[in-house]
């Protein structure tokens, strides 16, 4: 492909609230995003109210802007053709470990301008900042399946979407522990921040979450960019009388059959509080079904319901990619239920972080050495492969299965399973 990207001017930015320095230029790069995204194009109070939740992000925006002259009656040089967002939050590694994660997001080409490697510009260019920064590892969600491989992501967390019968062949097995209350949603600005970050201490792949999410479960922000009466909640509450959970949910209307409530966010704390919403969800009177599109694929309610085939599961699919930059650091950073010594070749296709590594853990802790060039390997993969396995999720004997890792000593594929198996399943609550 013929590389184009050089006819046009990067420049990188934060995200500024309206009324601050810099807020037209965010603003453009903001429209420039919805337009790559095929959303109705924003009003100024949507835009002000998304940047507002930006800056608490402290997200930095990156545009590509044409050097040359802009087509007549086009859309202005100040437009960017390309936007590219990050921002940092922390990412639980297993075993309650935190790594400062760069997040990318909001990637979009405007169509004349694809295919120009504006794309792989960004990229490269944002992975080696981070790396330079320190950060040893990079996350996104993607749009499509066949675009992020090739610099180094791989699938580290699955999601699915549920469709749950929850007409009278519901039932959750487990005697409930604690209660659940319908709350005024709005009481989730303040509930959910202090819930959810439970959770991402206790959840392997867990991402921090955006600030934008506390405007979504409350009510108080939907992805159209009003207040969304519809949304309705409720808190889960332990024996100790606390809330350690909460769901957001609201009603599809009664022309949609089977009747049916969505859930917009389910955040539950302990096992007991996940169970009990799920029981509270499935008690709704004049509802035979509830949906949920961000729900685990290795789902704790299978097993607690008394005919689990209630929950109909068809679409499973891949949610976190996430991207190694530095594989000795991040190595180093993770706990391993397993002791022993792992040597790995890594390939990859940026040169980021290629090399062959020594992993050598005892009482789960790890010291990892990079070996001279040609030193032999247990493993050989690809940096992708190492990041989809590197939270759990991902099993390494079935990715040599798939051929995306040679297995040089046999056995290999089969100890990286066990020292990269992580406390409780993989899974992430945090789209972005
Ligand atoms: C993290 C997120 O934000 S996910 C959302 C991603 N954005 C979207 O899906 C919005 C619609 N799509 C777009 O805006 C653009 O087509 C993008 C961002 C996907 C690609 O941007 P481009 O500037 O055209 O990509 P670029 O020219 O740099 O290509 C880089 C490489 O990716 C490949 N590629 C680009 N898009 C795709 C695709 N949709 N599917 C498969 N491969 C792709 C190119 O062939 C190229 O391969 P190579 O360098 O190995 O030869």
């Amino acid at each position: 492909m013929e590389n184009l990207s050089g006819n046009y001017e990067i420049r990188r930015f934060p995200a500024v609230s309206e009324g601050r320095d810099g807020y037209e230029e965010a603003e453009a790069w903001a429209r420039a995003v919805a337009f790559g995204f095929h959303d109705a194009t924003r009003s100024a109070a949507h835009v002000a109210c998304s940047m507002a939740t930006y800056e608490a992000d402290g997200r930095i925006f990156t545009g590509a802007y044409q050097t040359g002259p802009v087509a007549q009656s086009s859309l202005p040089a100040e437009v960017p053709v390309a936007t590219f967002g990050t921002f940092r939050k922390t990412l639980n590694i297993g075993f309650g470990r935190m790594l400062e994660t760069q997040m990318v997001t909001a990637v979009t080409v405007r169509t004349p301008h694809r295919r120009r490697g504006l794309l792989r510009r960004m990229m490269t260019e944002d992975l080696q900042a981070a790396k330079d920064d320190g950060i040893a590892v990079a996350a996104l969600t993607a749009s499509e399946g066949s675009i992020y491989g090739r610099f180094g992501y791989g699938v580290a967390s699955l999601e699915r979407s549920v469709k749950v019968d929850t007409t009278a062949r519901f039932r959750v097995r487990p005697q409930a522990t604690g209660t659940v209350e319908v709350a005024d949603p709005k009481v989730l600005l303040e509930v959910a921040p202090k819930v959810f970050g439970r959770v991402h201490r206790h959840t392997p792949g867990s991402l921090g979450r955006q600030e934008w999410y506390w405007l979504l479960a409350s009510g108080s922000l939907s992805r159209e960019g009003k207040e969304d009466p519809a949304i309705k909640a409720a808190l889960h509450y332990g024996p100790d009388g606390s809330v350690d959970g909460y769901v957001s949910y609201k009603f599809a209307g009664w022309d949609t059959t089977p009747a049916t409530m969505e859930v917009v966010d389910l955040v539950a704390a302990t096992d007991q509080a996940y169970l009990e919403l799920w029981q509270y969800l499935g008690a709704i009177d004049l509802v035979e079904r509830v949906t949920w599109n961000e729900a685990p694929v290795d789902d704790p309610l299978a097993w607690a319901l008394t005919d689990a085939r209630c929950i109909d599961a068809s679409d499973s699919r891949d949610m976190l990619w996430l991207r190694i930059l530095d594989v000795p650091q991040a190595l180093a950073a993770r706990h391993y239920p397993a002791d022993g010594r792992l040597v790995l070749t890594v390939a990859d296709p940026l040169g980021l972080t290629a090399g062959t590594f020594a992993l050598d853990v005892k009482g789960g802790g790890a010291a990892v050495e990079l070996l001279p060039g040609g030193a032999p390997a247990d493993l050989a993969l690809d940096v992708s492969a190492l990041s989809s396995i590197y939270l759990g999720g991902v099993s390494p004997v079935t990715l040599k299965a798939a051929g995306a890792i040679s297995e040089v000593t046999p056995g290999a594929a089969f100890k990286a399973q066990q020292m990269f198996a992580v406390e409780r399943a993989t899974h992430c609550l945090t789209h972005f």
